[in-house]
């Protein structure tokens, strides 16, 4: 059984924050790995400004290399856009894995507002990661108020495929300030180096044009 930690995200770009959560949610909860779901497209986010997802997906690649991380856009593949329909495409695709949703704090604040998402977190555990400034409004958040009676307490992390879902953990990691926001103000252009690669799914061997 292979254990795998899903963290969805525009990755617009990916940055050493994300690099750090995974591998700190890899060790606290006994990943062999984490995918990288990097997204055609945030339903709530606007297009505008979101780099091309071949570029996207080629820095991904490049800030996961040399650790247990995948950057895939399998969501192109499984013509999927809403995480609820993603997961359970995965786990159809994949039935011998064990999948945990990982998501940063600031994403919990905002959950409510995914489509089912619920659902979501009845079809497999929940991880979140503490995110500076965010955990204070995760903690207060609509989905809280429902989710908080299935949290379960960190020291059980390493046992999350025994879980009854819903099932949430919120994992304490140092607080980690790097976000893309701020990378794309230092430069709205990161993405122009990548603009003649070609990429390759890791998942899925197609290229992702
Ligand atoms: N520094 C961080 N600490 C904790 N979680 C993080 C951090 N950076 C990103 N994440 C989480 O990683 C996932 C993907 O994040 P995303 O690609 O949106 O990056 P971001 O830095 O949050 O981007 P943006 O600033 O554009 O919103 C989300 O679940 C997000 O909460
Ligand atoms: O399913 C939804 O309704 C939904 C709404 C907003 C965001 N998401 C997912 O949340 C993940 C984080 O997105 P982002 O843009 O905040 O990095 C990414 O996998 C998105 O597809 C999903």
């Amino acid at each position: 059984m292979t254990r795998i930690g899903l963290l969805g995200g525009s990755f617009n770009p990916a940055h050493g924050g994300h690099r750090a959560i995974s591998l700190f949610a890899a060790k606290a909860l006994g990943l062999d790995e984490v995918w990288w779901l990097v997204s055609p497209g945030n339903p709530l986010k606007p297009a505008r400004g979101m780099a091309p997802l071949p570029a996207r997906l080629a820095h991904a690649r490049k800030i996961a290399r040399r650790a247990p991380i995948r950057a895939t856009a399998i969501e192109r593949d499984l013509r999927t856009r809403y995480t609820v329909d993603t997961l359970k495409a995965l786990t159809r695709r994949y039935p011998r894995h064990r999948f945990i949703w990982l998501m940063g704090a600031d994403n919990l604040a905002q959950f409510s507002q995914w489509r089912d998402w619920r659902g979501i977190a009845r079809h497999m555990p929940i991880a979140v990661i503490a995110r500076p400034g965010y955990d204070a409004g995760a903690r207060g958040s609509v989905a809280m108020s429902w989710l908080r009676r299935f949290v379960r307490p960190a020291r059980q992390s390493a046992d999350w495929t025994n879980w009854r879902v819903p099932a949430l953990v919120l994992l304490r990691f140092r607080p980690d300030p790097r976000s893309a926001t701020l990378l794309r103000q230092a430069d709205p252009l990161w993405h122009r180096e990548y603009e003649a690669t070609r990429v390759r799914d890791p998942l899925t061997r197609r290229y992702i044009v």
